[in-house]
């Protein structure tokens, strides 16, 4: 079955087809937006190494102390004149394997927790564990990434979009970072951490970390999308393409084949034409060949002067009882092959029926024509029949010249004249009477 994408029926199958997958691109899209996130939560969850850290005094001890490990319940006792404050992390690589997990495929950072305390603000931090930048020296010089936010948001459950974490300026000063080591990566995370950066006694239980996502990526999705519907435009652009063409191919086929049915009508007339002008027994113009070609002469060069002779074979009817109506043709024939052999090509020769036949000569003087007319007499002597040199047949030709504006009827008329007393002249003779 071959394709017709301008079918109607398959048209409209095509547009039902593009509007139920344009809607279903529409809900997939905005549905996406609406689907439960992807969650994986990483605290509480069975193995999980929590670490605290602070100032230590050598009077007071450290800064940063448990309440209740094992509900993530601590206290961070950050004096004025502590260099530094406290924090909590959880870490998510071992020694064994200092490579964190992969968080690529999910798009914010959840924290849950309770604070109380003077704090105003909360800093989240989250290591990236890269080859590339770990230090011999310092195994923990992993890329830190973190971002401050307001204790009143952080009361909430806490949702951070990884783009909107920056790589840590003390990080970048400390490894007079290249700039492509300012990028946020997330592939290989080892820590999420919360530090309190403001001096205070301040009281935190952590309650639930989790990475959440989208399970098809916008970014991704979109790709399809653009992907699918640009694959449909194409293949409805090579289908046309294809179609249009198929048309050009088939039209150029009909105009081929018109132009073949032409050219064929027109040989055929010219054939039909050809049979219409000639006379069938001697393959000369029969009258209506000789009116053809008069009236293009009248066209072009007009027909004064010209020469005209009509001759008439001499006791024909006595050649066609003794010797039969076959040879009488065949004379025919062979007088008009040599009437036609010693004609210029310019004159013009034709059969007007019977044993008669009229030449048109160009135009010349009456001797030049008379000239013309003794030579085709003494040329039917020539014209020998039934094998015997002696039997030969004679014309008798009446003779004229075209008279100014004359009609070629007029001059045959005076030609007949010349041709009747011609015969009245014992025939085998040539007779002129002038226009
Ligand atoms: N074989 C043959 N004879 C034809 C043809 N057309 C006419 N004829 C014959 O030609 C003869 C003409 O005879 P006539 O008109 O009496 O003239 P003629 O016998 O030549 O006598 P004159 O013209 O007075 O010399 C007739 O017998 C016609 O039948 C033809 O196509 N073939």
């Amino acid at each position: 079955m071959r394709l017709d994408i301008n079918n109607k029926k398959f048209l409209r199958g095509y547009r039902k087809v593009s509007y139920i997958l344009l809607a279903a691109t529409a809900i997939l899209f905005i549905g996406h937006y609406f689907l439960p996130l992807k969650r994986l939560v990483l605290l509480p969850a069975g193995q999980v190494s929590t670490s605290l850290y602070g100032y230590t005094d050598r009077d007071l001890g450290i800064t940063g102390y448990w309440q209740d490990q094992a509900a993530q319940k601590w206290a961070c006792d950050y004096k004025k004149t502590d260099p530094y404050g406290c924090g909590w992390s959880l870490q998510l690589n071992t020694e064994a394997d200092p490579s964190g997990e992969n968080f690529n495929d999910f798009d914010a950072l959840e924290i849950s927790l309770d604070y109380s305390g003077p704090a105003t603000r909360l800093r989240i931090y989250v290591r990236n564990y890269n080859p590339a930048y770990l230090s011999v020296e310092n195994s923990g010089s992993t890329k830190v990434m973190s971002m401050t936010l307001p204790v009143g948001d952080a009361l909430k459950p806490l949702h951070v979009k990884f783009d909107e974490f920056d790589v840590a300026w003390w990080w970048l000063r400390e490894r007079k970072a290249n700039w492509h080591e300012t990028q946020l990566e997330f592939d290989s995370v080892t820590d999420i951490g919360v530090d309190l950066v403001e001096p205070g006694e301040h009281r935190v239980q952590i309650d639930q970390v989790a990475v959440v996502g989208r399970w098809v990526k916008t970014e991704a999705l979109l790709t399809i999308v653009i992907g699918f519907w640009m694959s449909v435009f194409l293949l409805e652009g090579v289908v046309r393409f294809y179609q249009l063409y198929r048309i050009a191919q088939r039209n150029r086929e009909n105009i081929r084949q018109v132009e073949e049915k032409q050219r064929m009508l027109a040989e055929e007339n010219k054939q039909l034409e050809t049979i219409a002008n000639t006379d069938p027994l001697t393959g000369i113009y029969n009258r209506a060949g000789l009116k053809g070609r008069l009236d293009a002469l009248q066209k072009t060069e007009g027909l004064s002067g010209l020469g005209v002779l009509l001759m008439d074979i001499d006791h024909f009817k006595h050649l066609n009882d003794q010797y039969g109506h076959d040879l009488g043709d065949k004379v025919l024939k062979t007088f008009a092959s040599l009437l036609s052999m010693n004609l210029r090509e310019q004159d013009i020769l034709a059969r007007l029926g019977g044993e008669e036949f009229v030449v048109v000569l160009g135009s010349q003087s009456p001797e030049g024509i008379k000239f013309v007319a003794e030579k085709l007499r003494r040329l039917a002597l020539q014209c020998t029949f039934n094998g015997d040199s002696q039997r030969h047949i004679s014309v008798s030709i009446g003779v004229t010249s075209m008279a100014l504006n004359e009609e070629f009827s007029t001059a045959l008329k005076r030609a007949d004249n010349a041709l009747y007393q011609a015969k009245q002249n014992g025939r085998n003779c040539v007779e002129y009477e002038s226009g």
